[in-house]
């Protein structure tokens, strides 16, 4: 029932389910009370079919064995200690243990194993996909297209497309990673919509974009946790359609939420991963000894899991993305839950990694990491990238002004500014700044956002040097607006789930 509702994509929330449910138990209700209701069955036939039946549930076949195995050894001891005393009907025709007749227990070991075989078969029938691609084919007519709006999308997401699109095949193994309009649906719902990116070694690529946007499900489909709904993705030549299996030797993935076993130590952890990825144990070892003094976390090293604070789970997530010297690394989020220092420590970690010929592809939600690590950087929204480029190249295209922050000095008695002594700062700039608008007022700070860029450089400048001594003014900023800034503004476009 449940392999039909999976392969039926019957939804697992709301009442269809139930319904389904519900039809499929009446109809077993209807066929046990036929069966019941035959004149000719007695209870001696309905018990021998439903032990029949049960027979293909491990537990009862289990049980059931045990109890006539027992029985029939009663049997062969009560007829050899009754031998030529008592005649009885039993110990004429004693079963084996392996008969087939009851209370054999041939049976049982019959359906059991062809239980088992039949269970492994569905295993691997899951294992390979088989039943995605049957609920695929069969709704695959149904679902909705994928993007048809590209002449909405930015002109560097467009030529990164037309770009990906003419790539020869010999162009796509010199890359590290392609993705060629790499699509997922779940169900009818479209997650990840036409994407198409090339990334090469000495890059490290971010993806930015608020929460549901789509960035996990790539790394999903880019490590074969899910299978890609149509499009196809490259990691040094080798297709993830086909060579999934030779892939994983390529790819090293931190995954968002730490995949960590809380029983064993941070040096079993990696030892493991090691050993998987087919280091021996020395090898292993040296590697988990390197890895833990390049995440800083070398004095935790025989420390449980369980013990360790999140930060530092997060660099054994990490490292253990690095063992085995993959070509290309997924980091979902490395630094969630670290403390600026520690941030710091690990961005420096993999920017020599990244300088060391690896391919980063990171998610972030830190405007400051994408700076900071990112040669590239996208911004998803509903599953599509909507900008593309270095975080310079983004700021300068979609940046919509800029911002200048004033820093007052302070008056005589070094008490707190107040109102009066700031308001003719803020005339003056929204006098000469057109449309300037007060973003934030802290103490002595003030950050005004100019939304006009027809202003040059040079005459911003000469404004501000001009009025620093009439103004008061201690010192100040002038300059671009933030990355967090153009973020914001291609936020506002992801729909929510509902919708
Ligand atoms: N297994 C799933 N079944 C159905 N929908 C899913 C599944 N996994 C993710 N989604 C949906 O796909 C969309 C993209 O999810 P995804 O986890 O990729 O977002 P994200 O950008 O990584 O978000 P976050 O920043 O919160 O990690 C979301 O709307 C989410 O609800």
């Amino acid at each position: 029932m449940y392999l039909a509702s999976y392969i039926f994509d019957v939804p697992s929330t709301g009442y269809t389910r139930m319904v389904f449910v519900n039809i499929f138990t009446g109809c077993a209700a209807f066929l046990v009370v036929q069966i019941l209701s035959q004149p000719e069955l007695d209870l001696q036939h309905i018990g021998d079919a439903l032990h029949w039946i049960l027979l293909i549930i491990p537990h009862y076949a289990f049980t059931t064995g045990v109890r006539d195995i027992y029985g029939i050894y009663s049997t062969i001891k009560y007829c050899n200690i009754t031998e030529g005393l008592i005649e009885t009907k039993e110990c004429k025709d004693i079963p084996g243990y392996y008969d087939i007749r009851s209370p054999g227990i041939g049976r049982n070991v019959i359906f059991s194993c062809c239980v088992g075989i039949i269970l492994i078969f569905i295993l691997l029938l899951i294992e390979y996909r088989v039943f995605e691609k049957i609920r695929y084919k069969i709704w695959k007519n149904r679902l909705p297209p994928p993007s048809l709006s590209e002449h909405l999308e930015d002109s560097d997401v467009l030529n990164e497309k037309q770009k990906i699109r003419s790539l020869t095949p010999g162009q796509i193994n010199n890359s590290a990673l392609v993705m060629r309009d790499a699509t997922k649906y779940y169900k009818r719902f479209l997650a990840v919509n036409n994407l198409c990116l090339e990334v090469n070694k000495y890059e490290c690529f971010g993806l930015l974009g608020v929460n549901g946007a789509g960035k996990t499900t790539t790394f999903k489909m880019l490590t074969g946790d899910v299978k890609i709904s149509s499009g196809d993705a490259w990691i040094n030549g080798l297709s993830l359609k086909s060579n999934m299996k030779d892939i994983y030797q390529l790819i090293g993935y931190c995954p968002q939420f730490d995949a960590l076993l809380n029983e064993l130590t941070c040096i079993e952890t990696i030892v493991i991963f090691g050993l998987l990825r087919g280091m021996t144990l020395k090898e292993s070892k040296y590697e988990a000894e390197k890895l833990s003094h390049e995440f800083d976390f070398h004095q935790h090293l025989h420390k449980k899991v369980k013990e360790l604070s999140g930060g530092n789970k997060r660099k054994l997530s990490t490292s253990i993305a690095l063992i085995g010297d993959p070509l290309v690394v997924y980091l979902d989020e490395p630094t969630t839950g670290m403390d600026p220092a520690t941030k710091r420590y690990l961005w420096n970690a993999l920017c020599k990694i990244r300088d060391s010929g690896k391919c980063i592809i990171l998610t972030s939600h830190s405007m400051e990491e994408c700076e900071a690590l990112c040669t590239r950087l996208a911004i998803m929204v509903n599953g599509t990238f909507m900008c593309l480029g270095s975080t310079q190249h983004l700021k300068s295209k979609f940046s919509e002004g800029y911002t200048l922050i004033i820093k007052v000095k302070k008056n005589e008695n070094f008490g707190e500014l107040n109102h009066n002594e700031l308001q003719p700062i803020e005339e003056f700039v929204r006098t000469n700044f057109s449309d300037a608008i007060v973003r934030e007022k802290h103490q002595e700070l003030i950050t005004f956002y100019i939304p006009n860029k027809s202003q040059p450089w040079s005459k911003m400048f000469g404004i501000m040097e001009a009025s620093k001594t009439l103004l008061n003014i201690e010192d100040y900023s002038l300059g671009q607006s933030s990355l967090e800034q153009v973020f914001l503004s291609f936020t506002k476009y992801q729909q929510d789930e509902q919708n």
